[in-house]
């Protein structure tokens, strides 16, 4: 479980999160959604072990958290990856800085590029895949170390609407198959009723709503009127809180 108890992160003299309660389940999903600059990413920093916090505390697993986790993968916007090592290397490099074997590795990298549809691409470099696959390979990278929490930040923004409807898929399914934990950073809505079992709104450092999502893992949920009608009921929550 994630346990965020009256969180306050500073930069410099100013709060960019202020006094935020939190709680995830184990092997349940989050999207945190709200207006640009409010905090969200800071947050998921945060849960990384990469910003400290000024007061408060977070718990992951019933651990106070002090410094980044070996079972937290991060994906961040940019992706992250390493342009001058090929696809294959990109997944293998995290494993290697931990001192796993060359078999491991080959095994624990053809397990996750299979899994991802990824095997075509081992040999290219990363400028030669679109932003689709690159984000992939992302995935791929976070991946390999088996994290029992996975927090990605924007998943899909920069890519095309099909695009980003396959990622929200592999998403989801890679949740599904893997037992984790995911958080997510959103502002996209559809995302958010997507990829979210849990939906919590945030407004100027804090969160400011909680939706339980009616409709998360619904079969063929795009096709389904309820899904339209979640992210309504989420617009709505939205436009609330920003008048
Ligand atoms: N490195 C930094 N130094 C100083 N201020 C920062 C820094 N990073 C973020 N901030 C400020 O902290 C606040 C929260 O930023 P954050 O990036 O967490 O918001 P966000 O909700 O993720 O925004 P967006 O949706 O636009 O990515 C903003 O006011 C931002 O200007």
């Amino acid at each position: 479980m994630i346990d965020v108890d009256g969180l306050d992160v500073y930069y410099g003299s100013e709060a960019a999160v202020k006094g935020l309660d939190l709680l995830v389940q184990d092997h349940e999903t989050c999207a945190i959604i709200g207006p640009s600059g409010c905090g969200k990413t800071t947050l998921l920093y945060a849960l990384a072990g990469l910003i400290k916090p000024a007061s408060g505390s977070i718990r992951i697993g019933g651990e106070v958290l002090n410094k980044t986790r070996k079972k937290t993968g991060l994906i961040l916007q940019n992706y992250g990856l390493l342009p001058w090592k090929r696809v294959w290397e990109n997944l293998a490099f995290p494993l290697k800085t931990r001192g796993m074997g060359k078999n491991d590795i080959k095994t624990n990298v053809g397990k996750v590029l299979e899994q991802l549809g990824l095997m075509e691409f081992a040999e290219k470099f990363p400028s030669e895949l679109s932003g689709g696959q690159q984000q992939r390979v992302a995935i791929g990278r976070s991946l390999v170390l088996q994290p029992d929490l996975l927090l990605m930040d924007e998943a899909s923004s920069a890519l095309d609407a099909i695009t980003k409807e396959h990622i929200q898929n592999l998403v989801l399914d890679v949740f599904r198959k893997n037992r984790m934990t995911l958080v997510l950073v959103t502002h996209n809505i559809e995302e958010a009723v997507f990829l979210g079992q849990k939906i919590v709104v945030m407004k100027q450092g804090t969160v400011v709503r909680t939706m339980e999502n009616p409709v998360f893992g619904l079969d063929d949920l795009r096709n389904n009127m309820s899904f339209y009608e979640t992210c309504l009921e989420v617009r709505r929550v939205l436009d609330e809180e920003s008048s």
